[in-house]
């Protein structure tokens, strides 16, 4: 048979030799990526390696200074992190002093608008449409919470939340929109052990059973071990060397990227 692929799952996101310069100053250098389905891929470096920068040039909310980035097919390098999510990609952010004030349930129910860049404003002159639309947000926003394991606190202030609990409800705000992939921006930061272990079954259970596929930058190692398929080292901009944990955690480079780093 002609035109036959090889059985595996497809890359999701490739990056081809992305850079941005911020000045004279090089922050990601000639960086490349390629993220198949299904695979919980780990971004980790030293301080200053440049992982912000680069999952900000993926997410969309900055512009590479030269490079590439294609998501399922289409190339999205000048796509608005809007766009993005439309096209399936979408990004966890830090609940802002906005939605620290709305509860958990409305967090939920304003994650389209919010990910998707929505304007709902002509749809006020059809209030059915707008009816509809709400009912179906309020259904996966309860089927959410259940997966959040956040269903006790779903009229709580999201500002009352643990720091733990604030990590999966930015993680439940994604799912309340259809996603391929998802971009996580350290998820385990202030988050205790008892919920690093819910938030680290939800990330598996997405993945498993929801077949979502995850990119997480992350300085928690422990995080990192239990949860990746494979891991990229990044450092002064660019990739240090990839493997599986169990590889990169032995390479001379990459403690001594490390040790470089906290020296
Ligand atoms: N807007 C900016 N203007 C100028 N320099 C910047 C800007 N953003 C990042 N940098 C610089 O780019 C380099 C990479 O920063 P970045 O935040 O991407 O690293 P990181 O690997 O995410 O670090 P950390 O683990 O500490 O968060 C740093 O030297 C930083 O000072």
């Amino acid at each position: 048979m002609t035109g036959s692929q090889p059985a595996g799952p497809r890359p999701i996101i490739e990056a081809t030799e992305v850079s941005r310069n911020f000045g004279a100053f090089v922050a990601v250098d000639r960086m490349s990526i390629s993220v198949r389905e299904g695979e919980i891929v780990g971004l980790i470096g030293p301080n200053g390696a440049g992982k912000s920068t680069f999952f900000n040039l993926l997410s969309g909310v900055m512009r590479p200074s030269r490079g590439r980035v294609v998501f399922d097919g289409a190339d999205i390098t000048k796509l608005s992190p809007s766009k993005r999510a439309r096209l399936g990609m979408l990004r966890t952010f830090q609940l802002s002093r906005e939605f620290s004030r709305m509860t958990v349930l409305e967090n939920l129910l304003v994650a389209p608008q919010v990910q998707l860049g929505e304007d709902l404003l002509p749809l006020f002159t059809r209030r059915r449409e707008v009816d509809e639309i709400e009912r179906r947000h309020f259904d996966r926003a309860k089927e959410v919470l259940a997966i959040a394991k956040l269903e006790h606190v779903e009229n709580n202030r999201a500002s009352d939340l643990s720091g733990g609990q604030k990590k999966l409800l930015e993680l439940a705000r994604t799912l309340m929109v259809d996603s391929k992939l998802i971009l996580l921006d350290e998820p385990g930061a202030g988050v205790n052990p008892a919920l690093m272990k819910t938030l680290s079954d939800m990330i598996q259970m997405l993945r498993n059973d929801h077949g979502k596929t995850f990119l997480i930058v992350e300085h928690d190692m422990d995080l990192i071990a239990s949860l990746c398929t494979s891991v990229t080292v990044m450092a002064e901009g660019r990739t240090l060397v990839s493997g599986s944990f169990d590889e990169i955690r032995q390479n001379r480079q990459v403690l001594d990227a490390y040790l470089g780093g906290a020296a």
